[in-house]
């Protein structure tokens, strides 16, 4: 079987590495031994299992890819970078026509849809790998689709923790906004409440010690306008295992779709992670 050449870029970000861990343990991938990396990591190497991964910073990257491109004619990169990073990775893998899962989440998500749809490469683009909170998205898409003001008069509440590192409010969390303004609750990115406090969510929100530093929790409240009737749902994850598997099918997808596009004039595609979960 050939395998999915795969570049993972982040490293050595913390959910870059658990990823690519799950990668190096999966038959169908084969990982670079390159990866792109932040402005300000030193060391020119990250060790991963046996592997010696060869590190590169944004300003060596144009001369660095032509000489990965002569080893690999193929091969797909996943990004889990920095919210600042978005925008200006997203055109160095179409300047370079590099199919690409974009799990990063930030920057300008308009002007990364643009940029991907005016080149010739596919891309899955989506602020959550996880499959069962993909699932859960799924519902809520066919929910605001299907039963559009459903909430009408309720009031929302939206919160999110995650470690203090995380530079950017909950990607998840705005994706959700749009589905609950679809079911009728006006409410926008700002209001969303964010926690980054160690103290107040060991105390407070229970959340286990040693995920304190690698955690996203969400719970969205609806209340009707007597307050007689409420709703919760909430998705608590623990560390960041959970996002290797969709992130796997992502990529999957891809090279599926660069299959289907042999015969074809290639164009810029976008494809969501409800996309890769429907498997079409
Ligand atoms: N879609 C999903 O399912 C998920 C998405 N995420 C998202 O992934 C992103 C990364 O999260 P996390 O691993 O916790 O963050 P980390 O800060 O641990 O890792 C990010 C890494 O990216 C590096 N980096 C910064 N700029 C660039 C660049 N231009 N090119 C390449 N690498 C760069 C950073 O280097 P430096 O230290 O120098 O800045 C750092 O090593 C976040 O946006 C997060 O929200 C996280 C979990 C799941
Ligand atoms: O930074 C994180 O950790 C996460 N980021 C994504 C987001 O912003 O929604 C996904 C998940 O919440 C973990």
């Amino acid at each position: 079987m050939e395998k999915i050449h795969v570049m993972m870029n982040g490293i050595p970000g913390n959910v870059v590495t658990t990823i690519a861990g799950h990668i190096q343990n999966d038959p169908r991938f084969e990982l670079l031994p390159f990866a792109m990396t932040g402005p300000e990591i030193t060391a020119a190497t990250h060790t991963l299992g046996d592997m010696t991964i060869k590190l590169i910073t944004p300003d060596n990257r144009d001369t660095a890819i032509k000489e990965i491109k002569e080893q690999f004619t193929n091969f797909i990169c996943i990004d889990f970078t920095h919210p600042t990073a978005v925008n200006d990775n997203a055109k160095f893998y179409v300047d370079n026509e590099i199919p690409f899962v974009m799990g990063t989440t930030g920057g300008d998500r308009t002007l990364l849809e643009e940029t991907i749809l005016s080149g010739n490469i596919p891309a899955v683009i989506a602020p959550n790998m996880a499959k069962q909170i993909v699932g859960f998205q799924a519902m809520m898409e066919y929910a605001a689709t299907t039963f559009p003001d459903l909430f009408k008069g309720y009031s929302l509440s939206i919160k999110e923790s995650h470690q203090q590192t995380k530079a950017d409010t909950s990607g998840t969390a705005k994706a959700m906004v749009g589905y609950f303004n679809r079911l009728g609750t006006p409410f926008s990115n700002d209001e969303i409440h964010r926690e980054r406090d160690p103290e107040i969510q060991r105390n407070e929100w229970k959340i286990p010690e040693q995920h304190i530093n690698g955690h996203a929790w969400h719970t969205y409240t609806l209340t009707s306008p007597d307050n007689t009737v409420c709703f919760e749902f909430s998705h608590n994850i623990n560390g960041r295992d959970v996002y290797a598997q969709g992130t796997m099918d992502a990529a999957a997808f891809l090279h599926s779709k660069l299959g289907q596009q042999k015969n074809k004039t290639a164009k810029g595609e976008i494809y969501t992670m409800i996309d890769v979960l429907k498997g079409k």
